[in-house]
């Protein structure tokens, strides 16, 4: 009976640790026999915080396995969202990253998968993947690589070995606007998604007659059995866009709007070349909003696949990069670009790329009386407080007079995730990704708090991004330094906070605008069903508001931590993936169940064992899991290899040729395209498959496949988000902690909840604001269902009562009568 040794202190696990730990994986996750082992790739967190601004807003929530049907609820209203937004944000965030030779190669050839990134930059590559909704290839790509187009990213737990869940995997697409996708060719795929390692394919083909008609039967037939065998693994296929020949390319936009209608909000695309070097020509670079490009210290030679877009006009340069960062990883070097864009608010560019990630320390309470005063500046009216006792619901500024440890005029968002709940549970009808875990009678109440947390950072982090943006961090000259986000606290009562802030007094004013567009975007692209809701906190934001909060706001001061805190990095935003709250999502129903069942367990677990599903904390516990066989089993060698050479290499196997490369067999008759050859590169010529000198080649690949370099990941360590503090909500028992996707929860009573005191906002009596919490407290807690426009509607009414209650009392009224 052997068992695993607890976690250990930083730094790689020992050889056998790492084997027995990948092994307490697989037979959690069986697998067919015929998916090569898996390894996974690791990237330190430093480096995952440095990638963090050229990478896309957290995952979507709204991508599900098999064929979305568009034209029934909930799709139609997603599309009327998406069309009601500016037309930037309505198409999904493109990342467009590959790896090239000093010669701007990547490939010895079009049939040929050539590894040119070494160990560092794999771990990048599935640290983007499992960053994105989706990847896109070629045809020519998946003819060439046979690829697996899955994440293979090592989830932080079990020693650092655990592949991310079947949440964090993109759905495949491979772009076929002409049709002549061998599937059957591509066993990998197929076999990885049955696997349920990854996601069903989506086949993209272009909506040209010519290419969307099937000739005859024999076609029709053809393309029927390629849809069922994506259907069979949760695919289906996807018709976009005009095309009629390599060299003009395909039409981008149609394309990427068709993604965006079935849910993908993100979308890496990977290459080959003709794809690469069709983004790139100037029509197009509008689409591209992250470039990450790795370079490998190596010269292919001529003959290769070259990236090399077509030049638009001759006297210039197809694309100018500007503020592009270069990054080591090892022997290469990656290039990293975000586009700029424009502001939402006034016009005037923003650098996404300059918003800094640092956490902002601090801790906002606004719950208080006046005496301990942490959020006078504008707060909501409590009407939208809703069961939790703080009085910054929903929106709300800092004004760094008491002991919240943030900055002057710092936005506070906090979606009140007890009224999200109770939204939810008044709708009645589950929200496709989210509300099964709220609702769901089996999950935990440990369960529960933690799924509806992760919804409310993705709130979050949505909100993050549409106020960096709206920001105007270049007025002045500055280059956008000063721009500082990100602080998520939550406490027993399930409130969090998102604080963006400026080292600025003048950039500290947000106007109605900004907080309107975080909140939309916010909340919209996470489940449409909430959009009542979201009304609801736009209707809330005070006119003043509208106002520079500046004028409003006492002379700036970074007030000082809260005492005991811990003012450190520890308590930093996680960009690891597993804290970003992409839905669980199921394997396709086809897929051979090798994920087990993660019903309301986020880490894994097998549901069918009931402690794992209570706590998720003991999916960690290395006395629980099962005994392992003595036997340690090595990585696979990899053959095709140099003599003496180690499966040391990322990219596997370093083929020659691939084994289902047929150039010309594979295509329709009547197809004259050069499918297999990039199209634009100008000065090189136009590469074949190389037969004889390839071997050759390969014998030069610097690569070489080094025994010494250790295939091992680096363990990454877990960090504590948050130390566990007492809450001063008026329930000093009330603590949580937060380490590394763990936390410790202890909620308190229902009573405890509705004895809160009443807030600090200026103009608001404590009575009114504890009057009426509990008044929302009692509607909840009572269980009575409430169609959704009914509780709109009481919130208004309350909002409206309260906001006379000011009026009288700024009138000079005594104050202190609640609403009744
Ligand atoms: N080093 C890397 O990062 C990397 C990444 C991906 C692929 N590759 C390599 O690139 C090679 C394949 O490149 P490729 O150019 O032959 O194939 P490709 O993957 O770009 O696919 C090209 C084919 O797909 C279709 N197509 C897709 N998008 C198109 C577009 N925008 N315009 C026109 N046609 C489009 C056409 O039928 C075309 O013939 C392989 O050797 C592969 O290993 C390398
Ligand atoms: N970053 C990177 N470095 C390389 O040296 C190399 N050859 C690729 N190539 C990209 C690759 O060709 C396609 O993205 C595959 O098709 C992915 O396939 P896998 O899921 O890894 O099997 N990419």
């Amino acid at each position: 009976m052997g068992s695993l040794p607890p976690p250990g202190p930083p730094g790689p696990p020992p050889p056998a640790t790492h084997y027995l730990a990948h092994e307490v994986h697989c037979r959690q996750h069986p697998r067919p026999r015929d998916i090569e082992p898996q390894w996974p790739a690791t990237l330190s967190r430093e480096r995952q915080i440095e990638l963090e601004p050229y990478l896309p807003p957290p995952r979507a929530t709204f991508l599900q396995e098999g064929e979305p049907d568009l034209d029934k609820e909930p799709w139609t209203t997603y599309r009327a969202h998406l069309n009601a937004l500016d037309p930037e944000d309505r198409l999904p965030h493109v990342t467009l990253t590959y790896a090239q030779s000093l010669d701007s190669q990547i490939s010895l050839s079009p049939g040929i998968r050539t590894t040119l990134s070494g160990p560092d930059t794999k771990g990048l590559t599935h640290y983007l993947r499992s960053r994105h909704d989706a990847i896109l290839i070629g045809i020519g790509t998946a003819r060439a690589d046979d690829p697996g187009l899955n994440c293979r990213f090592g989830y932080n737990s079990f020693n650092g070995l655990q592949l991310v869940d079947f949440a964090h995997q993109p759905k495949p697409i491979i772009l076929d606007p002409s049709k002549t996708w061998r599937d059957d060719l591509n066993k990998r795929l197929f076999d990885v998604a049955k696997a349920g390692l990854g996601r069903g394919p989506i086949w993209l083909i272009s909506s040209t007659p010519l290419f969307l008609e099937p000739k005859d039967e024999l076609e029709q037939e053809e393309d029927n059995i390629r849809i069922d065998r994506c259907r069979d693994v949760g695919g289906y296929r996807v018709v976009a866009g005009e095309y009629s020949r390599t060299q003009d390319g395909v039409e981008w936009e149609a394309i990427l709007t068709a993604l965006a209608e079935h849910g993908i909000r993100s979308v890496m695309i990977e290459g080959g070349a003709t794809v690469i070097n069709d983004l790139l020509r100037e029509r197009n670079q509008k689409f591209i909003n992250s470039l990450i490009v790795t370079i490998a210290p190596t010269y292919l030679g001529t003959g290769g696949v070259v990236v090399s877009p077509f030049r638009s006009v001759t006297e210039r340069n197809e694309a100018i990069l500007e503020d592009v960062k270069w990054l080591p990883y090892g022997k290469d070097v990656v290039m990293a670009y975000r586009r700029k864009r424009q502001n939402l608010v006034n016009g005037n560019g923003s650098s996404y790329g300059e918003v800094v990630l640092n956490g902002i320390n601090g801790y906002h309470d606004g719950s208080s009386d006046q005496s301990d005063d942490q959020s006078t500046g504008i707060a909501l009216p409590p009407g939208l407080n809703g069961v939790s006792n703080g009085g910054t619901n929903g929106i709300g500024l800092t004004n760094g007079n008491g002991m919240n440890g943030l900055p002057n005029g710092t936005l506070l968002l906090s979606p009140p995730v007890s009224e999200i709940e109770n939204t939810l549970l008044a709708l009645r009808t589950p929200s496709p990704h989210i509300s099964e875990t709220i609702i769901n009678p089996d999950t935990s109440p440990d369960m529960k708090a933690y799924n509806i947390l992760m919804w409310a950072r993705g709130c979050l982090d949505k909100a993050k991004e549409a106020v960096s943006q709206a920001f105007v961090p270049e007025r002045d000259g500055r280059d956008g330094d000063n721009l500082q986000s990100t602080f998520i606290r939550s406490d027993t009562n399930m409130k969090s906070y998102i604080a963006i802030s400026s080292d600025f007094p003048e950039e500290q004013g947000v106007s109605q605008v900004v907080a309107e567009q975080a909140i939309y975007s916010a909340t919209i692209p996470i489940d449409m069903r909430l959009r009542d809701h979201v009304e609801v906190l736009v209707d809330a934001v005070p006119k003043a508001a509208k106002n520079p909060m500046r004028d409003l706001l006492p002379s700036r001061r970074r007030p000082d931590p809260l005492p005991g805190s811990e003012e450190n990095s520890s308590q930093r935003l996680s960009t690891n993936p597993w804290d970003n709250p992409v839905p669980r999502v199921e394997p396709h129903r086809n897929a051979k169940r090798i994920v087990a069942r993660t019903d309301t367990n986020p880490w894994g677990g097998s549901s069918s064992n009931s402690a794992l599903a209570k706590d998720p904390r003991s999916t960690t516990d290395p006395s629980q899991w099962p005994s392992l066989p003595k036997a340690t089993p090595k990585p696979k060698l990899i053959t095709n290899r140099r003599p003496g050479s180690t499966a040391t290499n990322p990219w596997g196997t370093v083929q020659t040729s691939s084994p289902n490369f047929k150039p010309d067999t594979n295509r329709r008759p009547g197809l004259s395209e050069a499918n297999s050859q990039p199209s634009f590169s100008n000065s090189s010529p136009s590469p074949k498959p190389v037969k004889g000198p390839r071997s050759r080649a390969m014998e030069t690949n610097p690569w070489g496949n080094d025994p010494n370099s250790s295939p091992l990941p680096k363990l990454v360590t877990g960090r504590r988000l948050d130390s566990g503090r007492p809450s001063t909500y008026g329930n000093p028992e009330s603590t949580m902690e937060v380490i590394q996707g763990q936390f410790e929860f202890t909620t308190p009573s229902k009573e405890e909840k509705g004895d809160v005191k009443g807030g600090s906002t200026p103009g608001f009596s404590s009575k009114s604001a504890t009057n009426c919490r509990t008044g929302t407290l009692s509607m909840e807690t009572q269980g009575t269902p409430i169609s959704a426009p009914e509780l709109i509607r009481r919130q208004r009414e309350l909002n409206r009562r309260l906001n006379e209650e000011k009026s009288s009392e700024n009138a000079g009224l005594t104050s202190g009568a609640g609403p009744t």
